[in-house]
């Protein structure tokens, strides 16, 4: 069997009464993410290291953010849609493990959500999704809530 290992990160601005979507999952806060999508980081941070451990670019490759048929599309299509070019090359997705970095609202209540939200659009266990959350304890532009970031690694095989 052949095993890959897979990187990804992404980072949205957050602004003042936009939506929020985090996995799928819309959080009610004050603050939002903004993007040409629905911005939501850590489906974007998955994306980026599934189309990378297949060695096929990235999110911004595939779907341009000049592109208006991408305008405030769901991310949860997008993952789908990455998922379906790995299959096409054979590629099965193994475990997903990831980390948003976040100041508020606490990520940790809506996990099963977006555990069971991402094992759908992919096709695996929600068991070999992990998702874990960290505040950056004030500094920066995380901690001034300017801004999410997320980071994911993946393992896929054929
Ligand atoms: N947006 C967030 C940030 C953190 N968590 C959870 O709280 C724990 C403590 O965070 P610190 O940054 O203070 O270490 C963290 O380990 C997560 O479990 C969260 O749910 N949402
Ligand atoms: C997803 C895309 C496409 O709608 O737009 P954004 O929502 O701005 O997100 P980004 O993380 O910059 O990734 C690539 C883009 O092409």
């Amino acid at each position: 069997m052949k095993i890959k290992v897979g990187f990804g990160f992404d980072v949205h601005q957050l602004v003042d009464g936009h939506p929020f979507f985090m996995g799928g999952v819309h959080l009610e806060a004050q603050k939002g993410a903004f993007g040409h999508s629905d911005a939501d980081v850590l489906l974007h941070a998955i994306c980026d290291a599934l189309l990378g451990a297949a060695n096929l670019r990235d999110i911004g490759f595939h779907f341009s953010n000049k592109d208006e048929r991408w305008k405030g599309i769901s991310s949860l299509v997008l993952l789908k849609e990455c998922v379906k070019m790995l299959t096409e090359k054979g590629w099965t997705v193994g475990n997903i493990d990831a980390m948003i970095c976040l100041e508020a609202p606490k990520i940790n209540p809506h996990i099963p959500a977006m555990q069971k939200n991402i094992a759908e659009a992919i096709g695996i266990e929600v068991e070999d999704v992990s998702i874990k959350a960290t505040t950056n304890e004030t500094m920066g532009f995380i901690g001034r809530q300017e801004g999410v970031v997320a980071y994911a690694v993946v393992l896929i095989n054929k």
